[in-house]
């Protein structure tokens, strides 16, 4: 039977939030209903009754406050800490290379910053994973998608990329961990930088499966994703509310 693993880069700098200033608080750290995202993240993954090791990369300074956050929030399950890198893909490489797994174990990733995953989501991908050996969840495009160039006054619109054929990738996005190991590990031997695991898949041929997210699934990113969040973890309230009485 294979393990589940999940792992969550949570050690980023939080640049687009803070907007250039000083001193604020990453934002895997900014509270939701008094509790930091990164530990409404982490519950998602610790209800999962399949998950069975979950890895959190992050920075050094940011361990012994996060340890606390986990006391507060009563998490008995026990979490595994790594050092976070420079960038995304670091993190995640850090913590690829910490885990001990059989090739046959799935790995899912998952952006400490996508609070709002829902179980049936993170079940979804696991299945799609035990079919496929890899798959991502993502949402349709709304929008018409234009491939631009960039000019120094801004963009020029190329073409327009067939709508059907597009798709938002989002986490967790879900391996066997022999695959994703080769694949990073080549990665960091020929210098490539992606912004997701899948692509770092995707660049040797691998097929990934995507399966449908949600569009309550969002990366908070900018300020304007805070008040987004705001309102959904007030909706996630009242299910629970209504679940209990
Ligand atoms: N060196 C890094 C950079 C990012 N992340 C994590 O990767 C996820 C997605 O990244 P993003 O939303 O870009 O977060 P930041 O890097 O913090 O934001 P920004 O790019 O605005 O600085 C986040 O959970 C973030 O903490 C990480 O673990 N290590
Ligand atoms: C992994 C990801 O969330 C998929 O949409 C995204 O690529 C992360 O990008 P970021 O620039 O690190 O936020």
């Amino acid at each position: 039977m294979s393990k589940v693993i999940v792992i969550i880069p949570a050690a980023g700098l939080g640049t687009r939030m803070a907007r250039g200033k000083a001193g604020v608080t990453s934002k895997q750290f900014f509270e939701l209903n008094g509790t930091p995202i990164l530990i409404h993240t982490l519950r998602k993954f610790v209800e999962c009754k399949q998950v069975s090791e979950i890895w959190v990369a992050l920075r050094k300074n940011e361990m012994a406050g996060f340890r606390k956050h986990l006391e507060q929030a009563g998490i008995k399950k026990e979490i595994k800490l790594v050092e976070g890198g420079e960038h995304r893909q670091d993190s995640v490489a850090n913590a690829l290379n910490a885990i001990e797994a059989s090739a046959d174990d799935i790995v899912l990733v998952h952006d400490a910053v996508r609070p709002f995953v829902s179980p049936e989501t993170i079940t979804a991908v696991i299945a799609a994973v035990e079919k496929h050996g890899a798959a991502i969840a993502g949402t349709p495009a709304i929008d018409t998608v234009k491939q631009v160039e960039r000019t120094s006054e801004g963009a020029v619109i190329t073409s327009t990329i067939l709508r059907e054929r597009v798709v938002l990738a989002q986490t967790p996005q879900g391996f066997r961990f022999g695959t994703l190991k080769k694949a990073f590990d080549e990665a960091i031997r020929e210098g490539f930088s992606g912004t997701d695991e899948a692509s770092l898949i995707e660049r040797n041929g691998g097929a990934v499966q995507v399966v449908m997210g949600s569009a309550n699934n969002i990366k908070i990113t900018t300020p304007a994703d805070l008040e987004l969040a705001e309102f959904f973890m007030s909706q996630e309230d009242s299910r629970k509310a209504n679940l209990a009485g």
